[in-house]
């Protein structure tokens, strides 16, 4: 069946009682866009039937209810929640049993229980539903076709709910333009109380507070953008809220009151001149809003990266890089920041703190665990701590996206706390190996759980005496070794690590910044448990693993000068300078530097032709994060270059060792993987559609890459690249890759 709009029809004739906002403006959708053969309205108000009909929202409009009722399909209650209940009787005697039945209600509780009333149980073609779409505006000359365009309608189906009946509804509601979401009745109206029925209820009390002051003209002649902002709705239907208030009364009774507690706390914070908890309050407010903003924008990264949209790059083959950058702040700093600054006594002061979704993953947790932080404003963060033993439980699982650093490094710091705790992740972190961090854990006395296979998420008991253990590492891991060296701030006695091969050294560092004595004597780092951390200032200098893309970028390019400005050259970490020289790059270290206890410098690298090697193994972990990019490099050089001891790649965001050999056999190179590695041959590089993996090294590897390729390369799912380096794509074309972004 298609109607004149070329859309299937979904059903004959659809009546919608009530044509007020959201019952005129889904009839006029439903006849807009033929979702249905006949839209029939009803009004007990004639003048708004008559307009309706004037004014094309419906096709016909119904003199006799009853008569309308028993020969509609779909009959819609687009009434009032309270006069729901009466239209239903009056509708019952001529209801045929195939007509399916919904309402528009902002509560369903009551709908649930009214038509329990009138029909002895919910019949099962009633099928409740809520569009989330109002506005302050009521009346069917405000009715909007594209009202529900982009908006969410929650149908609460029952138990016994007809599957048909359910699955029409909600295409009636996709077809108009709404995401379509199901949940319990009694969530559903637990939900709204909080998010809807409350902000609602204060505008009206706000602004019904303040007009009864005596110089009420004088306060709203001033008023500013706030007040226009927050009391919006008080501009509402009163009739409608009226009824909302009693209909939904327990869910916005309990929501009045924890509302009621929290403004008692900010009151109680004014009154005592307490400065940490006001800015506590609106520390966390700000983020959880610009969290949802980000959420309504798509740009959130949040579970399974449902609210994230589809990022793909564009990369057209050649050009050149020039010009001088700094790469956003070292993520392994900014984490072990936050992490020790929380647990310091006094206030710490960053700069340089990477704004990028891993970090601030581990800010929101210790947000979560009731540490008061202001920013990250352009890099400046300031903590409270609250010292070693002054973490709250947080309300409930922390959440640490894509970010491997923040779970195993707070597996640690967790084990020693005296509550339970939970940690999981997004799709890519649900992946990765936890045991590694829980074996340990488990030998100090820790209760920790890991999902299946070993992965997150990580489940703690908290009030464990831990005691301290000597750990020798399997593998080389400043994970591991710093989620045992956190524990041990919390054990008994004197608790060493024994690592493998030297792996990145900022916890060691910064632990001694913050005053805590640290011994590392070889490949020995120890620890006595019981200390205390004192606040400092931190300067976090640029990640040499984001730099990485740029140092490569400039090495494989004839033309190419790049300058990158203060930049962590830690020796833990220079495995990509030592590399890159090795392979004959023209790498220049200008104005080295220490800052807060970690070396810095501008590195300059200019293009030289570059020659294949075979890479020295106790480089392997001092380039761990580099080698997407230097693959890459690899390909450009003269000659084989061969990766052994490498296997720790397979274990990262992606098994990277699998995603770079695919992605590059895919644009035409010559590459083998091994298990532990790779062999890689100077070749040739096309075009292709390139699969992240999810993975952000994997994706800013690829956009280089096209420097030298002759094809345009397409990378999908690269929404990854905003954990680690935000700017990238902007900083990519500042300096002269031609790479665009797209989302969708
Ligand atoms: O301690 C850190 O900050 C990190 C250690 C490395 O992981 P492993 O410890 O798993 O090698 C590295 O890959 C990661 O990006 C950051
Ligand atoms: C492996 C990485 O990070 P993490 O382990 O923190 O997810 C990385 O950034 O390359």
């Amino acid at each position: 069946m298609k109607d004149k709009h070329n859309v299937r029809c979904l059903t004959e004739r659809v009546l919608v009682i009530g044509l007020g906002l959201i019952g005129g403006s889904l009839a006029s959708a439903l006849r807009t866009r033929g979702i249905c053969r006949t839209v029939i309205g009803y009004d007990r108000d004639k003048d708004e039937l008559e307009t309706g009909l004037r004014l094309g929202i419906v096709d016909e409009a119904a003199a006799d209810l009853l008569a309308a009722a028993a020969q509609a399909d779909v009959i819609v209650l687009a009434v009032p929640v309270k006069a729901i209940e009466t239209v239903l009787a009056e509708i019952l005697p001529v209801l045929r049993t195939d007509t399916i039945l919904t309402d528009v209600g902002s509560v369903k509780g009551n709908v649930v229980r009214s038509a329990t009333r009138l029909f002895g149980c919910v019949p099962n073609r009633f099928i409740p539903g809520h569009p989330i779409a109002g506005s302050e505006k009521s009346g069917v000359a405000a009715a909007d076709a594209t009202l529900f365009e982009h908006h969410k309608v929650i149908i609460t189906p029952l138990p016994q709910s007809d599957s048909d009946a359910v699955t029409l509804i909600a295409r009636m509601w996709q077809a108009v333009g709404a995401q379509v979401l199901q949940m319990d009745v009694e969530r559903h109206d637990e939900v709204l109380a909080a998010t809807s029925h409350l902000p609602h209820l204060l505008a009206f009390s706000l602004v019904d507070t303040l007009a009864q002051e005596q110089d009420c003209n004088d306060i709203f002649r001033y008023a500013a953008g706030g007040f226009r902002d927050f009391t919006r709705v008080a501009a509402s239907d009163p009739t409608m809220w009226h009824d909302i208030g009693l209909a939904n009364k327990q869910a916005i009774l309990q929501k009045i009151d924890e509302f009621t507690a929290g403004v008692g706390r900010l009151r109680k914070a004014i009154e005592t001149e307490d400065s940490v908890a006001m800015l506590g309050i609106f520390t966390r407010a700000k983020a959880a809003r610009e969290h949802f903003s980000k959420i309504l924008s798509g740009s959130a990264y949040t579970q399974n990266n449902m609210m994230t949209k589809d990022t793909t790059f564009y990369a057209q083959p050649g050009g050149q890089v020039q010009g001088t950058i700094r790469a956003p702040g070292d993520k392994s700093i900014s984490h072990r920041s936050i992490m020790l600054g929380s647990l310091a006594d006094g206030v710490t002061e960053i700069t340089g703190f990477l704004e990028g979704e891993d970090s601030l993953a581990t800010l929101q947790a210790f947000r979560d665990m009731g540490v008061v932080i202001e920013g990250p404003h352009q890099g400046a963060v300031k903590i409270y701590g609250v010292g070693i033993n002054g973490l709250r439980q947080p309300p409930g699982p922390i959440y640490v996206g894509n970010s491997g650093t923040t779970i195993r490094l707070m597996s640690g710091l967790l084990a020693g706390q005296s509550f339970d705790s939970e940690l999981s992740g997004d799709a890519s972190l649900s992946k990765r190996p936890m045991e590694r961090v829980a074996k340990p854990l488990r030998l100090m006395g820790a209760q920790v759980e890991t999902g299946e296979n070993g992965c997150p998420p990580v489940k703690i008991k908290g009030g464990q005496a831990l005691k301290a253990i000597s750990y020798e590492m399997p593998m080389a891991s400043a994970q591991v070794k710093s989620c045992v060296m956190l524990a041990g701030l919390y054990a008994e006695g004197e608790t060493t690590v024994i690592e493998p091969a030297p792996t990145r050294d900022h916890t060691e560092r910064m632990l001694r910044g913050f005053g805590y004595p640290v011994d590392v004597d070889g490949n020995k780092v120890s620890l006595a448990g019981g200390g205390s951390l004192k606040a400092t200032k931190i300067d976090v200098p640029a990640d040499i693993s984001s730099s990485t893309f740029f140092m490569v970028a400039a090495a494989i390019c004839p033309g190419s000068d790049i300058t990158l400005e203060h930049v962590g050259i830690n020796p833990t970490r220079i495995g990509v300078i030592n590399i890159l020289r090795a392979m004959g790059s023209n790498l220049e270290l200008l104005n080295e530097r220490e800052v807060g206890g970690e070396p810095v410098a501008d590195i300059r690298i200019r293009y030289a032709p570059l020659k294949g090697i075979k890479i020295p193994e106790d480089q392997v972990p001092l380039a761990i994060d580099e080698f997407p990019a230097l693959f890459i490099a690899a390909v450009c050089a003269e000659g084989e270059t061969v990766l052994t001891g490498a296997e720790e790649l397979r274990v990262k965001e992606s098994d990277r060792i699998q995603a770079m050999v695919d992605g590059l056999k895919t644009l035409g190179a010559d590459i083998e993987g091994t298990p532990d590695g790779a062999i890689i041959r100077g070749s040739k590089m096309g075009g292709g559609v390139i699969e992240s993996h999810d993975d952000h090294r994997i994706a800013m590897s690829f956009t280089i890459a096209s420097l030298r390729a002759t094809g345009n390369i397409e990378i999908r799912e690269c929404a990854n690249v905003a954990t680690s380096f935000p700017n990238f794509i902007e900083l990519a074309q500042h300096v002269g890759i031609r790479v665009r972004k797209e989302e969708k």
